[in-house]
């Protein structure tokens, strides 16, 4: 038994529009454990959004496994999937708009996903000022979300996300629409909930100064987990050249961030871009299994088992004796 609180195990989302089909996930696996702080990057296109909308519920997978606090996404009810919406995850998305309700007070958006699940006033009001309070907004309460800048609207989604306590906390680019500053405040206010709270969260971003704040990045290219970057537990002072991050999509420094390429549970793995760039496999490679390690070689480069041009140039020692 894992004790992972979201595990999606070859997941696959394929969207029909009209006579197209696009897959959106082709075999996605990812483990989460309770009380992380993940951030999921990967070029436009990638299927960060199409995960993040099956994690929350919104969607289901076409195929493959996904679980998240024990619940199934691809066996839910309709019932069991109003639950898991409203108890079991909190989702923030990217514009404001999406999160508050115009017409309402900071108070009553926060109060209103207790109403919805039945929660009485007194309950409701109470919860609502312990998260103006942990958000910094207790004076603002009455204000309307137009009233207020937009780190601050921000801050009050996650308190609507937090008001009726979920286990995990879904946000898509979170400060996507923030300055560097502001969204500085939010990327705090998260570390804190995830750190006090011991909330997991998963976030999927485009800022670095997000990624390179969370305990593991996960970069997802053609709707596949491809590589993944956690942050070293010291800072080393210095790091062999050939062990710099290969991340396409945020580079993360090598000096504090370790990167790895992910491989699935056949053995399939995705080579970063840059390995692609530099090296030309042409869809093919040669396998050297070491009793420790192994090597991929481009067809025709290996000369009885030995590269037969060293990685300078210059021909291997065996051929040069
Ligand atoms: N509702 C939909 N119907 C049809 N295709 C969709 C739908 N939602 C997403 N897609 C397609 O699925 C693929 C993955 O999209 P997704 O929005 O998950 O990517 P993303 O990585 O979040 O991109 P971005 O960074 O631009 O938000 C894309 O090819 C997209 O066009």
């Amino acid at each position: 038994m894992t004790s992972a609180v979201i595990v999606c195990d070859n997941l696959v989302k394929i969207y029909k529009v009209a006579d197209l089909e696009v897959v959106a996930l082709q075999g996605l696996d990812l483990e989460v454990q309770p009380g992380e702080m993940l951030a999921l990057v990967g070029v436009s296109g990638s299927g960060k959004t199409t995960l993040l909308n099956i994690l929350g519920g919104l969607d289901s997978p076409s195929a493959g496994r996904c679980l998240v606090a024990g619940y199934d996404l691809a066996r839910l009810n309709e019932r069991q999937r109003l639950f898991y919406r409203r108890f079991v995850v909190g989702h923030v998305w990217q514009q404001s708009g999406r999160n508050l309700l115009p017409e309402l007070s900071l108070q009553e958006n926060i109060e209103l996903p207790q109403l919805l699940s039945g929660v009485g006033r007194r309950e409701r009001l109470r919860r609502a000022r312990e998260l103006l309070h942990l958000i910094g907004l207790e004076a603002a309460a009455q204000r309307l979300p137009a009233q207020i800048s937009g780190g601050e609207q921000q801050r009050v989604a996650i308190a609507v996300a937090l008001a009726n306590r979920p286990q995990v906390l879904l946000a898509d680019e979170p400060t996507g629409e923030l300055d560097t500053q502001t969204a500085g405040e939010i990327l705090q206010l998260l570390r804190r909930l995830n750190q006090e709270l011991g909330l997991t969260i998963v976030l999927v971003t485009h800022d670095p100064a997000l990624a390179a704040n969370v305990d593991r990045v996960i970069a997802i290219r053609d709707g596949r987990t491809s590589t993944e970057t956690v942050r070293r537990e010291a800072p080393l002072a210095s790091v062999p050249p050939h062990l710099t991050t290969a991340s396409a999509v945020i580079a993360l420094p090598s000096e504090t961030h370790r990167e790895s390429v992910l491989i699935d549970r056949v053995g399939r793995l995705q080579l970063p871009k840059e390995a692609l760039e530099r090296i030309p496999f042409h869809g093919r490679a040669e396998v050297v299994i070491a009793s420790d390690h192994v090597e991929l070689w481009p067809v025709g480069s290996l000369l009885n088992g030995k590269p037969a041009v060293g990685s300078n140039g210059s021909e291997s020692r065996e051929e040069q004796l």
